[in-house]
């Protein structure tokens, strides 16, 4: 649904993206998460056909975005950060405008728009000027106008920003909702938004992808960690030769020696690592499975860059 390959672009000196490459499949929530600054907006400006690219393409629904943008914009329905609504206009007549700019064809404008109006809750506001409606209902406007052409991906940029909890649950209700007819990319800087929805996760820093995971495999793990109450000579060698492992990185943690034991994908190493201290009399002052976590990934990507 959507091949990004080697896209870079960038403002005057600032990078902003840099040799940005991944694809989705058709039926995926993916998450685009970074911390401010990341260039989650720039990407989501150019799948969208609304900003170009220095260098890279880009393909959705099987079109190139910069040489058949028409055709790229038809096939997505696009939340942008902080959506354009007429105040002054009813929601009803914001989305008839929607409809004929969106060249929805006027024999179909009523249907499409009950749809979507049905899809976001929005049934009893449709006589109601947008600048009355609170930020939560206004993001369900943008939602809706996103949706009347029934397009098979959505891309929403930071949709949650700026909404109270109540109003957060109702709209990642709502986009799981849209989420059973289209793929959806949307760009969040909340670890818990893309746990509570996504099936993967992109995390982009300073402009380029540093993790592409599903969130099913977070929780998964191979990898043993050891932690010594004292160093013992030869135990990162004896840990290597074990069934299983692939590597052992050898760390410290407040001062005790501390190893990252890693295992083949098939391997459970706790059992194995316990027999074998049991067996060299090791001091052993903790051991566990490695559980990666969201946060934990994030974290450690975060202090690498
Ligand atoms: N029009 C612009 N002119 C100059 N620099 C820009 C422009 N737009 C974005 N940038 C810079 O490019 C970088 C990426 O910005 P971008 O808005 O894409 O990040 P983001 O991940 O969406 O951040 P946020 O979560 O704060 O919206 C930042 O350093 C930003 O200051």
């Amino acid at each position: 649904m959507i091949d990004v390959h080697g896209v870079s672009k960038a403002y005057g000196t600032i990078r902003a993206l840099s040799d940005v490459s991944f694809t989705i499949e058709e039926g995926e929530i993916v998450g685009l998460l970074g911390p401010n600054g990341a260039g989650k907006t720039t990407l989501i400006k150019i799948l969208t056909g609304y900003l170009q690219p220095d260098e890279g393409q880009v393909t959705i629904a099987g079109f190139d975005v910069l040489t058949q943008t028409q055709d790229v914009q038809a096939h997505i329905g696009y939340l942008p950060e902080n959506a354009p609504l007429y105040p002054e206009l009813s929601v009803q007549a914001y989305l008839k405008l929607m409809a004929d700019l969106r060249r929805v064809p006027p024999a179909e404008q009523n249907e499409r728009i009950a749809r979507a109006v049905y899809a976001t809750g929005l049934t009893d506001r449709l006589t109601q000027p947008i600048g009355q409606l609170s930020k939560g209902y206004r993001q369900r406007v943008g939602l809706a106008q996103a949706i009347l052409h029934r397009p098979k991906l959505l891309i929403l940029d930071e949709p949650t920003v700026g909404l109270d909890p109540t109003q957060i649950v109702e709209i990642r209700r709502l986009i799981r909702r849209l989420a059973q007819h289209a793929t959806i990319l949307f760009s969040t800087h909340i670890l818990s938004e893309v746990e509570a929805l996504c099936d993967r996760v992109l995390i982009l820093m300073n402009g380029q992808v540093r993790a592409d995971a599903r969130i099913s495999e977070l929780a998964t793990t191979h990898n043993a960690i050891l932690v010594l109450n004292q160093e013992v000579a030869g135990v990162r060698d004896a840990l290597a030769r074990l069934d299983g492992v692939v590597a052992v990185e050898r760390d410290s943690q407040n001062g005790y020696p501390f190893y990252r034991v890693r295992g083949r994908e098939d391997a459970d190493l706790c059992p194995a690592i316990y027999r074998l201290a049991a067996d060299q009399g090791w001091p052993v002052r903790e051991l566990r499975n490695d559980v990666q976590t969201l946060e934990s990934v994030f974290n450690q990507l975060a202090v690498a860059a």
